[in-house]
């Protein structure tokens, strides 16, 4: 497992526009997320935890603080090095899995390796065995319609472990779900975690299944309460 944490933030402050002022979407956070680690990020609507997710995936900069993902200061990065870390080391997961219409469940994961320019053999034998993974060996050759909501954010979750993600970002995964289905995800993105030896931030409005995870982080006008990860679940 990595020694560095997969996700490191410090100081951390991302201002918008706001008429002619600017609006703290994040304010000073500090956060550390260790490898093998899963954080739940609660917190009320517009208090700032898509904002921290997008500076996490680096897809915005911040305006100030340090963003480190797997000991990598993302700071010292152009966008084209910004981009090469979110591909190959930064799992993205949304509410809506975003599956292509046409294409069957492997292949939805095949493509992603194409995307990164990997043209591989392995792709194949892969894809198959993180389908497997995630609970999906029969389902391989179905296309997005013929899977219900929580097939599909299993395909989701096995698309996002296809390159060797060290950081994985998970936005209210359980939202379309009923409750059953959201427990099965929810325990399977802590085993993942586990397995792969990867850090996870999962957004949730779910309180539910927060007990199912390492630590809580509460998010409030852009401040985050602390959260302090245990570095022994990380380690089980
Ligand atoms: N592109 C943007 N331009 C200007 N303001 C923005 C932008 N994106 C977000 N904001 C503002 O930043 C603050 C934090 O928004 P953010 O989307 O991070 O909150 P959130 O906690 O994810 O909300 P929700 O739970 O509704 O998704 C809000 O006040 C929001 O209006």
């Amino acid at each position: 497992m990595s020694v560095f944490p997969a996700l490191s933030l410090t100081g951390v402050t991302l201002e918008y526009p706001d008429g002619g002022g600017t609006l703290k979407a994040l304010d000073n956070v500090s956060l550390n997320v260790p490898a093998g680690g899963i954080l739940s990020l609660v917190g009320p609507s517009g208090s700032g935890k898509s904002s921290l997710l997008a500076v996490a995936a680096t897809l915005i900069r911040p305006t100030a603080g340090r963003v480190e993902v797997a000991g990598v200061d993302t700071s010292t990065l152009d966008d084209a090095g910004r981009t090469t870390l979110r591909r190959g080391r930064v799992g993205l997961i949304f509410q809506q899995p975003n599956l292509l219409p046409s294409l069957t469940a492997v292949e939805q994961l095949i493509i992603t390796d194409r995307l990164r320019g990997q043209r591989t053999s392995a792709s194949g034998p892969r894809a198959l065995d993180l389908l497997d993974l995630v609970g999906l060996t029969s389902a391989a050759d179905k296309r997005p319609h013929q899977l219900s909501g929580g097939q599909r954010q299993r395909v989701n979750i096995a698309r996002a472990l296809m390159g060797s993600p060290a950081l994985m970002l998970v936005d209210e995964p359980t939202a379309a779900l009923d409750h059953e289905r959201s427990e099965s995800i929810v325990k399977l993105l802590v085993h993942l975690t586990r397995e792969f030896g990867f850090g996870t931030v999962m957004v949730t409005h779910d309180m539910d299944f927060v007990p199912l995870t390492d630590a809580v982080a509460g998010m409030r006008d852009g401040r985050l309460s602390s959260a302090v990860m245990s570095s022994a679940a990380a380690q089980e």
